[in-house]
């Protein structure tokens, strides 16, 4: 494994392990619980994520912006409610199996298996190997393994926040025409032209395209681009985050959610011994990705 001491180091956050990255390519924050990218700023660019100022690094507990991964299950768990929101992989701590930090970029294979601390809360054996690779664009290649004697029925998602001067003024093209389903009224539609935020959003689109452009005015568009993901989840809590969710709060207008996941009727079943692979690339627009 290379980690070059003059480019990253491993710091202590509060209850945390995190792996900063300081390079001429550009900066990284990565948090060992999750392997969640938590902060990432390419060279000559703007921070391309959220992280909350308000967020926690708390063991076992959701950090609050980057990129978390949900699986193996995005949301409430379908059928016991005391189970974790958006699954198990966000909360445990990964193995950094490989890494390579260089002046023109890094990259990192993180690796996460059953355990005895993922069978307490979900008794099935997986691997799951996240690749993340930062250098003028980013990009995580996720490959998810079931290990079981019995197909694995999966929702996941990669649960992206970035950050956006004002929300009410972001839209995100590539979605007209797909069909939704939105959390707080439990209704179904179809999204006409591009996504606008006026309040509390929260929506899954199905079969979702593979190129997504978050348009943010006095930042860089963002190009979001996938394969092996089909939905696309837009969220934003709206001012009703200041109660409810604290690590959120007043900042709820400074951020956005565009997730790329495989949700509701776009889960996947892996059969036994089976493997899925997929890939988000995120790039400032101006870069080609
Ligand atoms: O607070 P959490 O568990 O990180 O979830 C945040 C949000 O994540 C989104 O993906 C969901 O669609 C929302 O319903 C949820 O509120």
């Amino acid at each position: 494994m290379t980690l070059t001491p003059d480019y990253s180091q491993w710091q202590q956050r509060d209850e945390l392990d995190l792996l900063h990255i300081d390079a001429p390519f550009g900066q990284a924050l990565i948090a060992r619980q999750g392997a969640q990218l938590l902060q990432y700023q390419a060279h000559g660019q703007s921070p391309m994520l959220w992280l909350s100022p308000l967020s926690r690094f708390q063991r076992g507990k959701a950090i609050r912006g980057g990129i978390p991964l949900c699986w193996p299950w995005f949301g409430a768990h379908p059928n016991d409610s005391s189970l974790p929101q958006h699954g198990i992989a966000r909360q445990l701590d990964w193995t950094l199996q490989q890494a390579e930090v260089t002046p023109q970029g890094a990259s990192l294979h993180w690796q996460l298996q059953d355990s005895d601390a993922s069978r307490a809360l979900w008794p099935h054996p997986f691997r799951l190997e996240l690749h993340m690779q930062l250098g003028t664009t980013l990009r995580l290649t996720l490959t998810m393994h079931n290990l079981d004697d019995r197909p694995l029925t999966t929702s996941h998602a990669l649960h992206s926040y970035f950050p956006v001067p004002q929300v009410a003024q972001a839209t995100v093209d590539g979605l007209d025409g797909c069909s939704f389903y939105s959390k707080p009224d439990q209704q179904s539609g179809q999204q006409q032209g591009p996504v606008t935020i006026d309040s509390l959003l929260d929506r899954v689109y199905l079969n979702a395209p593979d190129t997504l452009t978050l348009h943010r005015p006095g930042l860089p568009a963002l190009q979001l681009r996938s394969a092996g993901l089909h939905s696309a989840i837009v969220w934003n809590p709206g001012p009703g985050a200041e109660p409810h969710i604290p690590d959120v709060g007043p900042h709820w207008s400074q951020m956005l959610c565009v997730e790329n996941g495989n949700a509701l009727d776009n889960s996947l079943t892996l059969p036994i011994g089976g493997s899925h692979q997929l890939r988000l690339e995120i790039a400032e627009q101006s870069v080609a990705c």
